[in-house]
C-alpha cells in the first residue's frame, strides 16, 4: 500500500493514541489540579484528536463552562498536550451539539499563544457572568503554600472554612501587600461550598461595597441591598480600610455586620493594617472588627519563598531546579506577587530560547530587576535610611558609642547591609567605622535569630527592606 492515504485501520489506530493522548493529559492534570476543580472543570471535558495529532477539539457544555474553561484552564491544557505530544498542539474549544452541529471556527498556536475561538450561537446556555459568589475556584487551600509567614491566619482560616458561624468571628486578617490575603480569603470561600455546596458566600473588595452603597442610595433600593448582604451565611470583604472617611458606608456595613453576626454567619475582614491602626473608620467599627480573632500575614521567609517558586512552577508544567529557586528567593524577597512576576520571566525566557532553567538563565531573565538593586542599595544608602528610621545621625552609624539607642539600630544597618548588598564581612566593617567582621558576624546572627522571633522586628525590617528597594 502506497497511496498514501491512510488505510481505515491506521485511522483506528490513530484515534486510539489519539484518545490515549487526551486520557493521559486528563490524567496528568487530575494529579495537579485540587479534587474539587479538576471534577467540576476537567473530568467532564471530552475531546476529539484529529488523526495526524495536530488538532484536538474540546468540547464543553455550555457557554458560560466554555467561558471559563478557555480563561482559566487552556493554556495549562495546551502546554501538557505540548509536553505529552512533543510538540505544539492546536486547541479549539467548542460547545457540546444538541440539535445543531457544532463548528469551532478555528485557532490555536502552541501554548506560547493559545488563542481559543468557539462557534459562536451554539448550545443553550446564555449565562455570561462569572459566578454570583465572585470567588476565583483556583485560589484555594491546596496551592496556598504554607510556612511561618502564614502559619496562623491559615488555621484560622480552615477553621472557619470548616466550622462557619462558630469560633473566630468576624475573623481579621492584615498584613502588606501580595501575602496572600486574598488567596486566604478565597480558599475559605470555596472550602465553604465544597463541603456545603447551598451556603450563600459572597467575596466582595470594599471599594465595591463602597459603590453598591452609592447605589442603592441613588436608586432608593436599600431594602434589596439589605436582603443581598443580610441573608449571606459567609461574608468575605477584602481591603476594608478602603471604608476611610465614607460615613454611610460604614454605617451600613456596621448594619450587615450585626446583622450576619446575629443569625450566626461569619464574616472575614482583610486589611492592610490591624483594626487599631485603621485611620477614619468609626471607633465602634474597629471595636468590632477586634472582637473575634486579629491575625498577621508576615513576609515569606527563605524557604517559603522556595516552596512557592518550585510549585507555582510545577502548576505552570515546569520544574525549577531547588538552587535556582533559592537564587531567585534570595534576589525577590519583598512579596509573593513580585515572586510570581519573576517566576513568569523566567519561564517565558525558557520556553522562548529553548533553554533549560539554570542559575544563568534566572540572572538572564531578571537582569533588570537585579540591575535595580544593585544599583539602588549601597551601604551608605542603608546607613542613611536606617539612621532616619530610628531617628540617630547618620554618624552614628561609624562611632564607637555604645548605648542600645545606637548600636541596635547599627546592628540591624550591619544585617540589612549583608543581606541587601554584595559586600563581604570585612567590607562591611571597615564601612561602620573600621569595625572587625566578627562584630558584623554577631549582629548579622543576632538580627537574623530574632527576626524569626519578634513580629515587630520582622516588620520593621520588611519597611526598611521596602524602602531601599524604592
Ligand atoms: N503562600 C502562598 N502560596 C501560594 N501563592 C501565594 C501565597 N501567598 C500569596 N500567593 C499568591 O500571590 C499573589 C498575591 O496574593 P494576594 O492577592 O492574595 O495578596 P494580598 O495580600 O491580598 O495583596 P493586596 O493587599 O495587594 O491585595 C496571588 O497570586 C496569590 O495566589
Amino acid at each position: 500500500m502506497t497511496s498514501g492515504q491512510p488505510t481505515s485501520s491506521q485511522q483506528t489506530a490513530a484515534r486510539d493514541i489519539g484518545q490515549s493522548l487526551w486520557q493521559s493529559c486528563i490524567d496528568q492534570l487530575a494529579q495537579e489540579l485540587p479534587e474539587q476543580q479538576f471534577n467540576t472543570w476537567i473530568k467532564p471535558l471530552q475531546a476529539e484528536v484529529q488523526d495526524d495529532f495536530s488538532r484536538v477539539t474540546i468540547f464543553v457544555a455550555n457557554r458560560f463552562k466554555l467561558d471559563w474553561v478557555r480563561a482559566q484552564y487552556s493554556s495549562r491544557i495546551a502546554a501538557m498536550l505540548e509536553k505529552l505530544y512533543g510538540q505544539p498542539v492546536l486547541i479549539e474549544l467548542a460547545i457540546t451539539p444538541r440539535e445543531t452541529v457544532a463548528r469551532p471556527q478555528y485557532v490555536a498556536a502552541s501554548s506560547e499563544s493559545v488563542v481559543i475561538e468557539e462557534a459562536a450561537e451554539i448550545g443553550e446556555d446564555r449565562a455570561l457572568v462569572p459566578p454570583k459568589n465572585r470567588l476565583n475556584s483556583m485560589l484555594t487551600f491546596e496551592t496556598l503554600v504554607e510556612g511561618t509567614a502564614n502559619r496562623m491566619a491559615r488555621a484560622a482560616a480552615m477553621h472557619v472554612a470548616t466550622m462557619p458561624g462558630h469560633l473566630y468571628n468576624p475573623l481579621f486578617i492584615y498584613g502588606g501587600v501580595g501575602l496572600g490575603k486574598t488567596h486566604l480569603m478565597h480558599a475559605v470561600g470555596n472550602r465553604l461550598l465544597e463541603d456545603k455546596p447551598g451556603s450563600k458566600v459572597l467575596y466582595i473588595h470594599a471599594e465595591q461595597f463602597v459603590s453598591d452603597v452609592v447605589k442603592a442610595y441613588q436608586r432608593k433600593t436599600f431594602d434589596e441591598f439589605k436582603e443581598r448582604y443580610h441573608s449571606l451565611d459567609l461574608l468575605l470583604i477584602d481591603d476594608v480600610q478602603f471604608f476611610a472617611n465614607k460615613d454611610r458606608t460604614q454605617e451600613e456595613f456596621f448594619n450587615a455586620f450585626e446583622a450576619l453576626l446575629t443569625k450566626k454567619s461569619h464574616i472575614v475582614m482583610t486589611s492592610d493594617t490591624y483594626p487599631k491602626g485603621l485611620a477614619d473608620i468609626h471607633e465602634r467599627l474597629v471595636s468590632r472588627f477586634d472582637s473575634g480573632l486579629t491575625v498577621a500575614i508576615e513576609p515569606p521567609e527563605l524557604e517559603m519563598r522556595v516552596a512557592i517558586l518550585i510549585n507555582k512552577a510545577r502548576v505552570e508544567g515546569s520544574e525549577m531546579p531547588e538552587e535556582v529557586a533559592f537564587f531567585v528567593a534570595k534576589n525577590v524577597r519583598s512579596n509573593v506577587r513580585e515572586l510570581e512576576g519573576a517566576l513568569r520571566k523566567i519561564l517565558a525566557y525558557s520556553r522562548f530560547n529553548q533553554k533549560e532553567i539554570s542559575i544563568a538563565l534566572a540572572r538572564e531573565a531578571l537582569r533588570d530587576l537585579l540591575s535595580i538593586q544593585n544599583r539602588q542599595i549601597s551601604v551608605e544608602n542603608i546607613q542613611k535610611t536606617v539612621a532616619d528610621y530610628y531617628k540617630i545621625k547618620v554618624a552614628d552609624m561609624y562611632s564607637k558609642k555604645r548605648p542600645a539607642s545606637i548600636a541596635r539600630p547599627r546592628q540591624i544597618a550591619m544585617y540589612l547591609a549583608k543581606e541587601l548588598t554584595q559586600k563581604s564581612l570585612p567590607e562591611i566593617g571597615e564601612l561602620f567605622g573600621g569595625r572587625d567582621h566578627t562584630t558584623v558576624l554577631h549582629a548579622v546572627r543576632k538580627i537574623g535569630g530574632e527576626r524569626q522571633q519578634m513580629t515587630e522586628l520582622n516588620q520593621q525590617l520588611h519597611v526598611l527592606e521596602q524602602t531601599l528597594k524604592g
